[in-house]
């Protein structure tokens, strides 16, 4: 990307121009590779926070800035297509070779990205009972994950290791085979599925040599997000995330100066290092206030709702399993829901009135994957927050995917870190539309309970939804008995709407209630239960 070479520093502000599409073709052999790294994020990270009008831009003085020098180029070790040993996947062939530039720039999610060359390489650890996938699922996972970030893959490989190289992450034989790989198939950048060490990363950069960019499924889980933050809160989300996942990594990003200058620079590496830091943290503790700002709205926004004692249900689940087409189905909300990982970001909450007149709030949330990065976890607390403070918790499984069960263990991990054990939960085996034997998978369902079959899509199984969710509603509510005055029918027909109506008498006081009603709408009817005390009717019951 051309924005690389616009700053030499990666945090510097960079510029894209849509119109006149830069030379794809990096000119800067000589800049250190961690820092086309950090520039694509700083590029990304740019347009997206310049979108949701913040400005992150910092000047230093110019003679803080290290001249560029040019490295010398490394000799292309020879690569002979058939010898590549299994299990590398070519996809792929290095040809005559000049594909237009025009034809790698393609539209995602609303914005014009440069098609990059990716390969993949992963890792199997030998006697890792941990894993719920295998490192060819992974990998699949992982082509998925590239695709939707924009990334054309074009090649991977793995390795069984007892333990990883604290170096390189994979032993020195097979950083060789990548490096023909790379060579043969024009690789840009590529990408590991395990999170790598500043140092690995470093190293793996400097052994694959040219212009090649390593980075690794935390990284590309952040670049989606980046693309994908469509509301302010989302986007100083990612932009923290996406800096605190930096700051390790630009460490001794600038010392290939003081080797190529023979030492005449001392030092000047040293210093571009803290300065880079510097700004990098000064730009941290900045998105931090404004997030925390944008938090409290949000939060007074929710005390609102929560002063409405609708139930809240959550969707939580596996990315792409159907939360949004669900969510649209149940309320005609429009939310984004297509056949890529990470579609939806933000909650959105939207009200679902049931044929019998019940109503509950829907909230559909981002999605969850296996291996999801601490810091996305961390980045995300906030606004799951939303699933902890819910009546119900719907886990929404896509039982047409081959991996079903390890998707579900995933989700059930993540959750167990959020600590909402204690909520009441609702399990939903969506996409039944898809599976070869729905009967059978009907039966499943059935026999391990708590289970319903739906197809978000179809519709099919929709009102036994809401029902099991109203009636698992039930274990979220508390049993009042009220007299209501005359003057409350305001409140007997909310109460009819959000909570569980066991009977009702009308007396010369005014209605006797009985039912289940969410925590905080029995709190609202509180002096009206000290009421029935005193009326004999209330010693009926
Ligand atoms: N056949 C079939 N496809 C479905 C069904 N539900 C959802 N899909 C498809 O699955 C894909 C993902 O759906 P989404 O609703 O975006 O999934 P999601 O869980 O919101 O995904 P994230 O937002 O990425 O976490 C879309 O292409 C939907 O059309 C279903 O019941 N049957
Ligand atoms: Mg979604």
């Amino acid at each position: 990307m051309s924005s690389f070479y616009l700053s030499s520093s990666p945090i510097f502000k960079l510029q894209w121009h849509a119109n006149a599409k830069p030379k794809p073709s990096r000119p800067i052999v000589s800049l250190p590779l961690s820092r086309l790294h950090a520039n694509c994020y700083s590029w990304r990270l740019s347009c997206n926070l310049t979108q949701h009008g913040l400005e992150l831009e910092e000047t230093v003085e110019e003679d803080e800035i290290p001249q560029v020098l040019e490295l010398p180029t490394e000799e292309e070790p020879n690569f002979d297509k058939e010898t590549i040993a299994s299990p590398s996947k070519m996809l792929r062939k290095k040809k005559g070779d000049e594909e237009s530039l025009d034809d790698r720039f393609k539209l995602r999610n609303g914005k014009e990205i440069f098609e990059e060359k990716a390969y993949l390489v992963g890792v199997e650890r030998k006697g890792d009972g941990e894993c719920l996938f295998n490192i060819e699922e992974s990998l699949e996972e992982l082509e998925q994950l590239a695709d939707t970030a924009g990334l054309a893959v074009v090649g991977s490989t793995y390795q069984k290791l007892a333990s990883p190289n604290p170096r390189t992450y994979i032993g020195s034989g097979k950083v060789a085979e990548i490096k023909s790989a790379i060579n043969a198939l024009d690789v840009e950048t590529v990408i590991f599925d395990d999170e790598l060490s500043p140092g690995q990363l470093r190293n793996l950069e400097k052994a694959f040599g040219g212009d090649v960019r390593v980075c690794d499924r935390t990284a590309l889980i952040l670049d989606i997000f980046n693309q994908r933050a469509a509301t302010h809160e989302a986007a100083l989300q990612v932009a923290l995330a996406q800096m605190e996942y930096q700051l390790p990594r630009l460490t001794r990003m600038w010392t290939h100066l003081e080797r190529q200058s023979g030492g005449q620079v001392k030092g000047m590496g040293e210093k571009q290092i803290e300065v880079d830091k510097r700004i990098l943290r000064t730009q941290i503790g900045v998105l931090k206030k404004e997030l925390e700002s944008v938090r409290k709205h949000r939060k007074q926004y929710r005390s609102r709702r929560v002063a409405i004692p609708v139930p809240v249900v959550s969707l939580v689940g596996y990315t792409n399993a159907g939360k949004s087409t669900l969510l649209n189905q149940l309320t005609g909300a429009n939310v984004l829901a297509e056949n890529r990982l990470f579609a939806t970001l933000d909650p959105t909450t939207r009200r679902v009135q049931m044929q019998n007149g019940k109503e509950f709030l829907l909230t559909d949330t981002v999605g969850f994957i296996q291996k999801l990065p601490t810091t996305l976890v961390a980045a995300f607390r906030a606004t799951l927050e939303e699933i902890a403070e819910s009546s119900l918790l719907v886990h929404v499984v896509d039982i047409s995917h081959p991996l079903a069960e390890q998707q579900i263990e995933a989700v059930e991990k993540v959750m167990s870190e959020l600590d909402v054990s204690s909520i009441p939960k609702l399990v939903v085996w969506n996409k039944v539309d898809r599976v070869d034997d729905p009967q059978k998978v009907k039966l499943e369902a059935e026999k391990s309970g708590d289970t319903i079959c739906i197809s978000a899509l179809t519709g099919e199984g929709l009102d036994d939804f809401c029902n099991a969710v109203h009636e698992k509603l039930k274990d979220s509510m508390v049993w009042v008995e009220a007299l209501l005055p005359f003057d409350k029918g305001d409140l007997l027909s909310t109460i009819h709407k959000v909570g569980m109506v066991k009977e009702t008498e009308y007396t010369e006081n005014g209605t006797l209630i009985r039912a289940h009603v969410p925590l905080r709408f029995a709190q609202l009817l509180k002096p009206m239960r000290h009421l029935v005390k005193d009326t004999s009717i209330s010693q009926k019951g």
